[in-house]
């Protein structure tokens, strides 16, 4: 029975805290978190610091730039980490991250859930299979309206880019289907709550194997079209089912997660939809991802630790940068 703690009980702590709760394989020792009115039944303890009981996994779910300190601080005492992502807030805080991990010899997981969703494993081996030829183009959406409430006087107001808080997922998406990506321009949209964060935009992407792709973006689009709503994994978030993601290829095209497969010719004949057997979901992806960290405690390999998951933060921060060097557009 592994012994598990998670730091950080807000919007997906308390999440983290409901699944560990849940496994038979695993016992919550408590939540370490300063907000007293969390309202858990779990042992509670203000800091991390605190905690004084055996230990053999964290979750640490705390705000981004905490992320680093916390793993460093879980490292020395011989945590093994699930951290929450992006794996940290700038990419010298990634490293320090990795560094500490690796001298004290503990294993890391990033929590890119997405890459436990049956669909998402399914769609990479479509791809993997060629069932559509080399991937050509891939194009990508993500609109949802946050409310203001979410981003009001706390670490999002100057610090809640969509770009780091959700796009890294769809980036981790397609590097995890598609493969890697080795360029990226990105243009900065209007901003329509007035503030001074990035709320939407556009951007370009290169995959080594010579694919592009495009990704649409905004948290303040109220619209059917996003991982969340299309899959529906977030209890938070409306579910459409509706598809988000088009990928086209050599000798045919998929929509996602319809998992709507085609094939096709030349321009005179239609494309023609191709049958594909889909198998039912064993689960929730961070019920999946659980198992997965109890696993990479007893030596599996992580899906995506902190090297890996810095290459995911790479690209997020250098579209970071770019929307940053730019002025807000006005409506
Ligand atoms: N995988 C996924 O689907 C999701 C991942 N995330 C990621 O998880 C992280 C947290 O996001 P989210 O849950 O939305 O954020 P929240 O602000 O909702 O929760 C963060 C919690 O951490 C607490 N906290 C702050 N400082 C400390 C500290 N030093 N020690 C312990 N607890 C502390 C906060 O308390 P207080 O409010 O008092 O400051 C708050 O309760 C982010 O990195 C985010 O990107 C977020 C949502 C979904
Ligand atoms: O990481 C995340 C944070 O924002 C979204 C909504 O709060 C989540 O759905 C997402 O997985």
């Amino acid at each position: 029975m592994k012994r598990l703690l998670v730091v950080g009980g807000g919007l997906i702590g308390i999440r983290h805290v409901h699944a560990a709760q849940a496994h038979p394989d695993c016992v919550l020792v408590g939540l370490a978190d300063p907000d007293r009115s969390i309202n858990t039944d779990a042992p509670r303890f203000d800091a991390m610091e605190d905690v004084d009981c055996p230990v053999d996994g964290v979750i640490i779910a705390t705000p981004t730039h905490l992320h680093t300190a916390h793993g460093i601080q879980a490292a020395e005492r011989g945590w093994h980490m699930l951290i929450e992502k992006p794996v940290a807030g700038t990419i010298e805080d990634a490293n320090l991250l990795g560094q500490a991990v690796a001298s004290a010899q503990v294993s890391s997981l990033v929590g890119h859930h997405r890459r436990y969703h049956n669909l998402v494993q399914h769609l990479k081996s479509v791809l993997a299979d060629e069932r559509i030829g080399q991937v050509i183009t891939v194009s990508l959406i993500w609109a949802m309206r946050k409310p203001d409430a979410y981003f009001d006087q706390n670490w999002r107001t100057s610090g809640g880019s969509p770009v780091m808080i959700n796009l890294v997922h769809d980036i981790d998406l397609l590097r995890f289907v598609i493969g890697e990506i080795s360029d990226v321009a990105a243009l900065r949209g209007s901003s329509v709550r007035g503030s001074t964060r990035v709320e939407s935009g556009a951007v370009a992407l290169a995959f080594e194997c010579g694919a592009t792709g495009t990704i649409s973006f905004a948290d303040t689009a109220p619209s059917p079209w996003g991982f969340e709503a299309g899959i529906g994994e977030n209890p938070n978030i409306g579910t459409t089912g509706q598809d988000m993601m088009w990928i086209t290829g050599t000798k045919g095209a998929i929509s996602f997660p319809s998992m709507t497969l085609w094939h096709g010719e030349d321009w005179g004949i239609p494309a023609q939809q191709i049958p594909l057997e889909l198998t039912s979901n064993p689960g929730r992806p961070l019920d999946a991802q659980l198992d997965h960290f109890l696993a990479v405690m007893d030596g599996a390999d992580p899906l995506t630790d902190v090297a890996d998951a810095a290459q995911t933060l790479a690209v997020a921060m250098k579209i970071e940068q770019e929307l940053a060097a730019q002025k807000n557009r006005r409506m």
